[in-house]
């Protein structure tokens, strides 16, 4: 029978199943960051388990980790939570990228980074933006506490298994559209729970044409469209990103993997749960307005009335975002100022990040009312950025260049806004208090982040660079 590729990796997985039950499947790689894997590691002690697979288990610190220095972490929960992970790693033998290796970073920038994750692997770790590594064609998810100490201990999980949806992304996108604007788009037109209990497969020519960093931040965002998980069928874009990386097979062994990850492509003739699709083509640059990341818009519309939604619900949650917002139904998104721009997360700090972004703040300045900061996704990023000089064309235009870390994307580090504070993020969410108590996200690609910092403004970085170009 004809299969789509989610169902080619579960089957791959499946150790027991019955009828009504969850399944258990294997799990082929665990990652591990500081914020949910003290109580796991606690557990195993308590019932006096080791990790099962250590090989399998690799380990980064990223959450509570200062971007301006690192080493030192005032704040008591954060250092404790750094300090219990090198503890653990070193307790269970865990392979651990710390705050002194050139690999820490967002623990989904430094996995594909590594070439851990492969096309037809299991991926978990006790994060929701684990989705990441599905850009690759891997089975990754987010799970909890006790399921990453459950992975620990047996290597196994308990998992329902979701339904499949395919999202086709028809067309192509247009100078100044990045794969931010896409998935912010398909969120925005579909909402934040069409996904809830799929697991997406990204479709179509658009998607084909994406780059795999470009692929990984529209996979990362999946779980905010309510998705247990996003796919892209790994092509030769796949094997090219992946291979030569430290964790990839090498050599002969490496054209044996190929092969075997061409096979898993969704089959002629398979049948999706359900299918949506998006049109690439008329998509324009994003910013969103809300207090979720389904709450977007053009950038050249408006701050919308709540009184035009459809249903009670929606009106309310548009009003209530609105005003926590500090917005005004009807402002043009262009005539919304910002006090602050977050470059970097695992959604938007990786190389071709910061290259976009860098292309928009060559030869310019941050609007005096701005504070910008740049913070890469891993210290190989931030390496890589360097050589290219990366840094200098921000840190001329007025940016401040940091430490890879999560930072402003949530604030769990010194990274916060101030109550009140407006800001551009490359981020994934844009929740009340995210970034800071009372601080105010709008999520963005990092062409319009740059843009939104020289002019103190959101703008529109397709205009912005004809406008540029104009006056140079
Ligand atoms: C802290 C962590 C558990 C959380 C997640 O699961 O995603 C964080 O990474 C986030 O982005 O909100
Ligand atoms: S960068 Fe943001 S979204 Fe990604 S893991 Fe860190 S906190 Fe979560």
């Amino acid at each position: 029978m004809a299969k789509t590729m989610f169902e080619k990796i579960w089957d791959n997985h499946v150790i027991h199943s019955e009828l009504g039950k969850p399944s258990i499947i294997y799990i082929d790689l665990q990652l591990v960051h500081e914020v949910t894997s003290p109580q796991a590691f606690e557990g195993l002690r308590i019932s006096g388990r080791k990790v099962r697979r250590p090989d399998l288990t690799f380990a980064t610190m990223d959450h509570n980790v200062p971007t301006k220095d690192r080493f030192n972490i005032t704040d008591p929960i954060s250092k404790q939570q750094i300090d219990t992970l090198s503890k653990n790693c070193a307790d269970f033998g865990v392979t651990l990228f710390d705050l002194d290796s050139i690999d820490q970073g967002v623990v989904h920038v430094m996995g594909p980074e590594l070439g851990l994750t492969h096309p037809g692997k299991t991926i978990v770790c006790g994060d929701s933006h684990t989705s990441t590594h599905g850009a690759f064609g891997a089975l990754a998810f987010g799970i909890g506490t006790s399921e990453v100490e459950h992975v620990l201990a047996t290597q196994c999980l308990q998992q329902a298994k979701p339904k499949t949806l395919e999202v086709r992304i028809n067309g192509k996108l247009k100078p100044g559209v990045t794969a931010k604007d896409l998935i912010l788009g398909v969120i925005a037109k579909y909402g934040t729970d069409f996904a809830t209990g799929y697991v997406i497969e990204y479709t179509g020519d658009a998607i084909r044409s994406l780059s795999m960093e470009e692929r990984m931040t529209v996979c990362n965002m999946s779980i905010e469209a309510g998705a247990r998980a996003g796919l892209i069928a790994p092509d030769q874009t796949t094997f090219d990103y992946l291979r030569g990386r430290e964790y990839v097979p090498q050599g002969e062994a490496f054209e044996q993997a190929v092969a075997a990850w061409k096979q898993l492509t969704t089959d002629e003739g398979a049948v999706y749960d359900r299918v949506v699709d998006f049109d690439a083509d008329s998509l324009i640059p994003q910013v969103t307005w809300g207090t979720s990341p389904g709450m977007g818009t053009d950038v050249t519309s408006r701050v919308p009335n709540p009184a035009d939604f459809s249903t009670e619900n929606e009106r309310k949650a548009a009003e209530k975002a609105i005003e926590y917002m500090g917005l005004t139904p009807g402002t043009l998104m262009t005539d919304v100022t910002i006090d602050y721009v977050f470059i970097g997360s695992c959604t938007n700090g990786r190389i071709e990040d910061l290259r976009a972004a860098a292309a928009v703040a060559q030869g310019y300045k941050v609007s005096p009312n701005v504070t910008a900061i740049v913070v890469p996704g891993s210290g190989r990023v931030k390496i890589q950025a360097e050589k290219e000089g990366l840094d200098k064309i921000f840190i001329e235009a007025g940016f401040e260049w940091r430490d890879a870390g999560c930072s402003m994307c949530l604030a769990m580090n010194p990274d916060v806004l101030k109550p009140g504070q407006r800001c551009a993020s490359t981020s994934n969410r844009n929740f009340e208090g995210r970034q800071g108590r009372d601080g105010r996200t709008h999520l963005v690609s990092p062409a319009m982040a740059v843009a939104a910092a020289i002019e103190g403004r959101f703008t529109d970085v397709r205009d912005w660079k004809f406008k540029v170009k104009q006056e140079a």
